[in-house]
Protein backbone atom coordinates (compact mmCIF):
# COMPACT_ATOMS: atom_id res chain seq x y z
CA UNK A 1 0.00 0.00 0.00
CA UNK A 2 1.80 3.61 -0.71
CA UNK A 3 1.94 6.02 1.76
CA UNK A 4 -1.23 8.37 0.37
CA UNK A 5 -3.37 4.69 0.85
CA UNK A 6 -2.33 4.13 4.64
CA UNK A 7 -3.22 7.64 5.56
CA UNK A 8 -6.46 7.67 3.47
CA UNK A 9 -6.98 4.45 5.47
CA UNK A 10 -5.47 6.12 9.06
CA UNK A 11 -8.20 8.90 8.50
CA UNK A 12 -11.35 6.23 7.64
CA UNK A 13 -10.40 3.70 10.58
CA UNK A 14 -10.56 7.32 12.99
CA UNK A 15 -13.95 7.84 11.46
CA UNK A 16 -15.55 4.57 11.83
CA UNK A 17 -14.63 4.55 15.49
CA UNK A 18 -17.27 6.63 15.95
CA UNK A 19 -19.76 4.56 14.31
CA UNK A 20 -22.40 2.48 16.92
CA UNK A 21 -23.88 -0.91 17.02
CA UNK A 22 -27.60 -0.50 16.01
CA UNK A 23 -27.21 2.52 13.64
CA UNK A 24 -28.12 3.41 10.28
CA UNK A 25 -24.71 4.76 8.42
CA UNK A 26 -24.33 6.91 5.32
CA UNK A 27 -21.51 4.53 3.49
CA UNK A 28 -20.08 7.44 1.03
CA UNK A 29 -18.36 7.16 -2.15
CA UNK A 30 -14.45 6.81 -3.58
CA UNK A 31 -10.86 5.30 -2.73
CA UNK A 32 -11.17 7.20 0.75
CA UNK A 33 -14.92 5.77 1.94
CA UNK A 34 -13.90 2.23 0.15
CA UNK A 35 -11.57 1.41 3.45
CA UNK A 36 -14.17 2.95 5.63
CA UNK A 37 -16.85 0.37 4.31
CA UNK A 38 -14.42 -2.28 4.57
CA UNK A 39 -13.93 -1.04 8.06
CA UNK A 40 -17.48 -1.67 8.84
CA UNK A 41 -17.52 -4.93 7.40
CA UNK A 42 -14.77 -6.04 9.73
CA UNK A 43 -15.63 -4.83 12.78
CA UNK A 44 -19.19 -6.52 11.70
CA UNK A 45 -17.62 -9.91 11.32
CA UNK A 46 -15.48 -9.50 14.26
CA UNK A 47 -18.67 -8.79 16.58
CA UNK A 48 -17.38 -5.69 17.34
CA UNK A 49 -20.51 -4.00 15.70
CA UNK A 50 -24.12 -5.46 15.85
CA UNK A 51 -27.48 -4.60 13.69
CA UNK A 52 -25.45 -1.70 11.56
CA UNK A 53 -28.09 -0.76 8.39
CA UNK A 54 -25.93 1.06 5.50
CA UNK A 55 -27.46 3.48 3.21
CA UNK A 56 -25.41 3.36 0.10
CA UNK A 57 -24.11 6.94 -2.44
CA UNK A 58 -23.41 4.63 -5.36
CA UNK A 59 -24.01 1.63 -7.04
CA UNK A 60 -19.82 1.24 -5.98
CA UNK A 61 -20.52 1.27 -2.64
CA UNK A 62 -23.82 -0.20 -2.03
CA UNK A 63 -21.26 -3.54 -4.06
CA UNK A 64 -18.81 -3.18 -1.84
CA UNK A 65 -21.39 -3.32 1.67
CA UNK A 66 -22.53 -6.64 -0.38
CA UNK A 67 -19.35 -7.90 -0.46
CA UNK A 68 -17.96 -7.25 2.86
CA UNK A 69 -21.37 -7.85 4.55
CA UNK A 70 -23.05 -4.57 5.89
CA UNK A 71 -26.90 -5.37 5.51
CA UNK A 72 -28.03 -2.14 3.28
CA UNK A 73 -31.13 -0.70 2.49
CA UNK A 74 -32.26 2.51 -0.06
CA UNK A 75 -32.81 5.62 1.60
CA UNK A 76 -36.22 6.56 3.38
CA UNK A 77 -37.22 9.52 4.94
CA UNK A 78 -35.74 8.75 8.27
CA UNK A 79 -32.69 10.22 9.31
CA UNK A 80 -29.67 8.27 9.33
CA UNK A 81 -27.00 8.57 12.48
CA UNK A 82 -23.84 8.99 11.02
CA UNK A 83 -22.15 9.45 7.33
CA UNK A 84 -18.47 8.89 6.43
CA UNK A 85 -17.45 10.34 2.93
CA UNK A 86 -14.61 11.62 1.51
CA UNK A 87 -13.74 14.83 -0.31
CA UNK A 88 -11.95 16.70 -3.08
CA UNK A 89 -11.50 19.76 -1.08
CA UNK A 90 -11.73 20.63 2.53
CA UNK A 91 -11.78 24.51 3.17
CA UNK A 92 -10.84 25.64 6.40
CA UNK A 93 -14.88 26.21 7.84
CA UNK A 94 -15.29 22.10 6.67
CA UNK A 95 -17.09 23.75 3.25
CA UNK A 96 -16.55 20.61 0.65
CA UNK A 97 -16.03 20.05 -3.17
CA UNK A 98 -17.18 16.79 -3.96
CA UNK A 99 -18.03 14.37 -7.07
CA UNK A 100 -14.74 13.93 -8.59
CA UNK A 101 -16.28 10.39 -8.05
CA UNK A 102 -19.24 11.34 -10.13
CA UNK A 103 -21.66 10.24 -6.71
CA UNK A 104 -22.41 13.97 -6.06
CA UNK A 105 -26.33 13.86 -6.01
CA UNK A 106 -26.40 10.92 -4.50
CA UNK A 107 -24.25 11.99 -1.83
CA UNK A 108 -26.07 15.01 -1.15
CA UNK A 109 -29.37 13.97 -0.63
CA UNK A 110 -27.69 11.05 1.26
CA UNK A 111 -25.88 12.57 3.88
CA UNK A 112 -28.05 16.04 3.79
CA UNK A 113 -30.48 13.81 6.27
CA UNK A 114 -27.30 12.43 8.62
CA UNK A 115 -27.33 14.07 11.90
CA UNK A 116 -23.35 13.50 11.70
CA UNK A 117 -21.14 13.80 8.44
CA UNK A 118 -17.63 12.98 9.06
CA UNK A 119 -15.31 13.59 6.16
CA UNK A 120 -12.32 11.57 5.93
CA UNK A 121 -9.42 12.42 3.79
CA UNK A 122 -5.84 12.45 3.68
CA UNK A 123 -3.61 16.44 3.89
CA UNK A 124 -3.70 17.28 -0.50
CA UNK A 125 -7.73 17.43 0.02
CA UNK A 126 -7.10 20.82 2.49
CA UNK A 127 -7.47 23.83 0.76
CA UNK A 128 -7.92 27.71 1.87
CA UNK A 129 -10.43 28.13 -1.07
CA UNK A 130 -12.27 26.14 -2.72
CA UNK A 131 -11.55 25.62 -6.09
CA UNK A 132 -7.83 25.97 -5.75
CA UNK A 133 -6.81 21.94 -6.56
CA UNK A 134 -10.34 20.49 -8.07
CA UNK A 135 -13.00 21.82 -10.57
CA UNK A 136 -16.18 22.20 -8.99
CA UNK A 137 -18.68 18.84 -10.37
CA UNK A 138 -22.19 20.32 -11.65
CA UNK A 139 -24.65 17.47 -12.38
CA UNK A 140 -27.11 18.35 -15.63
CA UNK A 141 -29.12 16.59 -17.06
CA UNK A 142 -28.62 14.65 -20.74
CA UNK A 143 -31.17 16.63 -22.77
CA UNK A 144 -29.77 20.17 -23.47
CA UNK A 145 -27.08 19.34 -22.49
CA UNK A 146 -24.67 21.80 -24.33
CA UNK A 147 -27.37 24.18 -23.93
CA UNK A 148 -27.58 24.32 -19.73
CA UNK A 149 -23.62 24.28 -20.51
CA UNK A 150 -23.36 27.39 -22.35
CA UNK A 151 -26.11 28.76 -19.12
CA UNK A 152 -23.09 27.85 -17.07
CA UNK A 153 -20.78 29.54 -18.57
CA UNK A 154 -21.94 33.06 -18.96
CA UNK A 155 -21.27 33.05 -15.01
CA UNK A 156 -18.31 30.16 -15.02
CA UNK A 157 -16.28 30.18 -18.30
CA UNK A 158 -13.75 27.64 -18.81
CA UNK A 159 -14.69 23.76 -17.42
CA UNK A 160 -15.30 21.09 -19.54
CA UNK A 161 -17.69 18.09 -20.10
CA UNK A 162 -16.89 15.23 -18.08
CA UNK A 163 -15.81 12.19 -20.50
CA UNK A 164 -15.28 8.66 -20.11
CA UNK A 165 -12.97 7.94 -22.48
CA UNK A 166 -14.37 8.65 -26.19
CA UNK A 167 -18.46 8.78 -24.24
CA UNK A 168 -19.91 11.46 -22.31
CA UNK A 169 -19.28 9.87 -18.26
CA UNK A 170 -22.92 9.01 -16.74
CA UNK A 171 -23.87 9.39 -13.05
CA UNK A 172 -25.76 6.63 -11.49
CA UNK A 173 -28.62 8.71 -11.92
CA UNK A 174 -28.43 8.93 -15.96
CA UNK A 175 -26.93 12.58 -16.47
CA UNK A 176 -23.63 14.00 -17.04
CA UNK A 177 -21.01 16.10 -14.93
CA UNK A 178 -19.91 19.59 -16.32
CA UNK A 179 -16.50 20.12 -14.71
CA UNK A 180 -16.69 23.77 -13.94
CA UNK A 181 -13.39 26.20 -13.18
CA UNK A 182 -14.37 28.22 -9.94
CA UNK A 183 -13.15 31.60 -10.23
CA UNK A 184 -10.83 32.83 -7.69
CA UNK A 185 -12.89 34.89 -5.45
CA UNK A 186 -16.80 34.06 -4.86
CA UNK A 187 -18.77 33.33 -2.41
CA UNK A 188 -19.92 30.16 -2.36
CA UNK A 189 -23.25 30.08 -0.89
CA UNK A 190 -24.21 32.91 -3.92
CA UNK A 191 -22.36 31.05 -6.36
CA UNK A 192 -24.57 27.28 -5.33
CA UNK A 193 -27.68 29.59 -5.52
CA UNK A 194 -27.07 30.87 -8.88
CA UNK A 195 -25.76 26.92 -10.23
CA UNK A 196 -29.11 26.19 -8.82
CA UNK A 197 -31.28 28.57 -10.44
CA UNK A 198 -29.85 27.50 -13.82
CA UNK A 199 -31.87 25.35 -15.92
CA UNK A 200 -30.62 21.86 -16.68
CA UNK A 201 -29.06 21.29 -13.70
CA UNK A 202 -29.58 19.04 -10.96
CA UNK A 203 -27.01 19.79 -8.26
CA UNK A 204 -23.92 20.68 -7.74
CA UNK A 205 -20.65 19.44 -5.81
CA UNK A 206 -20.82 22.35 -3.18
CA UNK A 207 -21.51 20.76 0.24
CA UNK A 208 -21.71 24.41 2.48
CA UNK A 209 -22.15 23.57 6.06
CA UNK A 210 -23.16 19.94 6.22
CA UNK A 211 -19.66 18.20 7.22
CA UNK A 212 -19.57 17.82 11.44
CA UNK A 213 -16.22 17.07 11.66
CA UNK A 214 -13.07 16.20 9.36
CA UNK A 215 -10.23 13.34 9.64
CA UNK A 216 -7.31 14.69 7.50
CA UNK A 217 -4.04 12.37 8.08
CA UNK A 218 -0.82 13.65 7.02
CA UNK A 219 2.74 11.81 7.43
CA UNK A 220 3.15 13.02 10.93
CA UNK A 221 -0.34 12.24 12.36
CA UNK A 222 -4.33 12.68 11.74
CA UNK A 223 -5.87 16.05 12.32
CA UNK A 224 -9.44 16.07 14.07
CA UNK A 225 -11.22 19.38 12.31
CA UNK A 226 -14.36 20.11 14.01
CA UNK A 227 -17.29 22.52 12.29
CA UNK A 228 -17.25 25.99 14.35
CA UNK A 229 -14.10 25.41 16.15
O1 LIG B 1 -17.19 12.98 -3.81
C1 LIG B 1 -16.76 11.89 -4.04
C2 LIG B 1 -17.37 10.95 -5.00
O2 LIG B 1 -18.42 11.56 -5.69
C3 LIG B 1 -15.56 11.40 -3.31
O3 LIG B 1 -15.85 11.41 -1.95
C4 LIG B 1 -14.42 12.30 -3.60
O4 LIG B 1 -14.25 12.33 -4.99
C5 LIG B 1 -13.15 11.84 -2.91
O5 LIG B 1 -12.75 10.61 -3.47
P1 LIG B 1 -11.38 9.94 -3.08
O6 LIG B 1 -11.50 9.53 -1.66
O7 LIG B 1 -11.25 8.78 -4.02
O8 LIG B 1 -10.29 10.96 -3.28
Amino acid sequence: MSDLEALKKEAALRAVALVQSGQRVGLGTGSTAKYAIEEIGRRLRDGELTGIVGVSTSEASEQLAREVGIPTEPLDPRPLDIAIDGADEIAPNLDLVKGLGGALVREKVTEVQARRLIIIADHTKLVQQLGEKAPLPIEIVPFGFLSTIERLREFLPGGRLRMSGAQNYVTDNGNYIFDAQLPADFDARELERRIKGTLGVVDTGLFLGMAERAFVAAPGGVQELVRGE
